[in-house]
């Protein structure tokens, strides 16, 4: 067995709704308070999920969080029974319900950074869960998201652990959506690349109209915490232009994989001095650059064009796999066609419907989270969250029992939902061999 890149995609929760609560991602925004469906939610993931590894990509899962989050509508001071604590929260402040019960971590991109053993000093795999500290929706999610990667990283060998930084605006941390790995072998050393939004006290560029998420304090902070090689470490600044017009990760406008970079022209500020600073450090560095008059950042934020997941099969050749929308657009899916023919790197396209969780604006990058890793750590890593042909039934099954195929706001005071939650994680955290890793597991 080689070293390589898994992919670990987030299984989407039984309470998946539109609540708009992002602010700064259209989607999200514009799809407030529609219909969603949870149970064609979760199967879309899977689907992907499953055709990659049918597809010979290694394909773990991780699962959702317990929501809504009793603990969390306590400790603001809702009382009684559950029952009551959620009927009060309806009554009084249905927006933080809604925030409460988001099925948010399924954008398992957003959370943690990881970085590859090879890289770091210690020769372990090292995991920063985090903090997501811009929404409150999303904060939340930190200490499952670790309790989670812990029981499914379990080995103290490989992998090290890092909590959520400091839950400051300073060290805003949106995990590896902002982050990029270049180099060869998925088992040698690479070049870390660090993308922030803004950098605290320093004054310097900013976006005027929403948030930029991530701060150059968090990303330093990771790379310490990692034990990365600062010769092949690099920080770079998000555009925040293209912040203000709906990019609000990295991942909505460049990805990358090995040597390539596959990313918009107006990504990054000082583009050129990265291109530049990434072919003097990456051997071998290929950028494909898309140029702004070929697909706008309008056209890239409505198609997710760029929140793809760029793999490597085995003969090293490119396959990006994208969401449908790419594919409806005739411009972006005119640019797609001509770059596979191009004759570089990236030579196949495959493309998914992930509706559900692309009105909340994740795509299949959102979706998952990439973790490089040589043969002994594949074997380290927890077997029941492998995906293969049993366990897709079994999800599906258990989906099928335990979700339903609509919810809207109102739906969410129901304690019965909340019942139906427990219940299926529950059995969930069995057939993935967890342990008990959620709150209501542990009362
Ligand atoms: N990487 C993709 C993350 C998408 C996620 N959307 C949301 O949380 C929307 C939830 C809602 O509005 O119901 C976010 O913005 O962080």
């Amino acid at each position: 067995m080689t070293a390589r890149e898994v992919n670990f995609d987030g299984l989407v929760g039984l309470t998946h709704h539109y609540a708009g609560l992002s602010f700064g991602n259209e989607a999200s925004t514009r799809h407030q308070h529609q219909l969603s469906n949870p149970r064609l939610a979760a199967k879309q993931g899977l689907l992907k999920m499953k055709a990659l590894a049918d597809a010979g990509f290694a394909q773990g899962v991780i699962p959702p969080h317990e929501r809504p989050n009793l603990p969390v509508l306590r400790q603001l001071g809702f009382s009684g029974s559950d029952a009551q604590v959620l009927a009060k929260a309806a009554k009084r402040a249905p927006q933080l319900l809604s925030a409460v019960s988001s099925a948010s971590a399924m954008w398992v991109a957003n959370a943690a950074t990881v970085s590859p053993s090879a890289d770091s000093a210690d020769g372990k795999t090292h995991f920063t869960v985090a903090n997501l500290n811009n929404k409150f929706h999303r904060a939340m999610e930190a200490p499952t998201t670790g309790a989670l990667l812990r029981a499914i990283f379990r080995d103290a060998r490989h992998f090290a652990h890092h909590h959520a930084l400091p839950q400051v605006a300073m060290f805003g941390d949106e995990g590896a959506a902002n982050h990029n790995r270049f180099g060869g072998d998925y088992g040698e050393p690479g070049v870390q690349l660090f993308v922030y939004g803004r950098e605290e006290g320093h004054g310097g560029l900013v976006p005027a109209r929403y948030p930029a998420r991530q701060t150059r304090e968090a990303s330093e902070a990771v790379a310490r915490l990692h034990q990365l090689d600062a010769a092949r470490t690099l920080f770079a600044q998000q555009n925040p232009a293209v912040i203000d017009r709906g990019v609000f990760h990295n991942d909505v406008i460049a990805v990358s994989n090995r040597q390539v970079l596959f990313a918009h022209q107006l990504a990054f500020l000082h583009q050129d001095r990265l291109l530049m600073e990434l072919g003097e450090k990456v051997p071998g560095f290929t950028p494909v650059i898309v140029p702004d008059d070929r697909v706008s950042v309008g056209d890239a934020v409505a198609t997710y064009l760029f929140n793809s997941q760029l793999l490597s099969r085995d003969n090293g050749d490119m396959l990006l796999v994208l969401p449908q929308e790419a594919r409806q657009h005739t411009g972006v899916w005119r640019y797609l066609s001509e770059l596979v023919e191009s004759g570089g790197p990236i030579r196949e396209l495959m493309v998914f419907d992930l509706r559900e969780s692309m009105n909340n604006g994740g795509g299949p990058a959102c979706l998952r989270l990439r973790v490089a890793l040589n043969a002994a750590e594949q074997q380290a890593v927890n077997p029941a969250v492998m995906m293969n042909d049993r366990l897709f039934t079994l999800l599906n099954q258990w989906v099928d029992r335990h979700y339903r195929d609509r919810l809207t706001q109102a739906d969410l005071a129901d304690p019965q939902l909340l019942t139906e939650g427990r219940e299926a994680l529950d059995e969930l955290t069995r057939l993935l061999d967890l342990g008990s890793v959620y709150p209501f597991q542990q009362e």
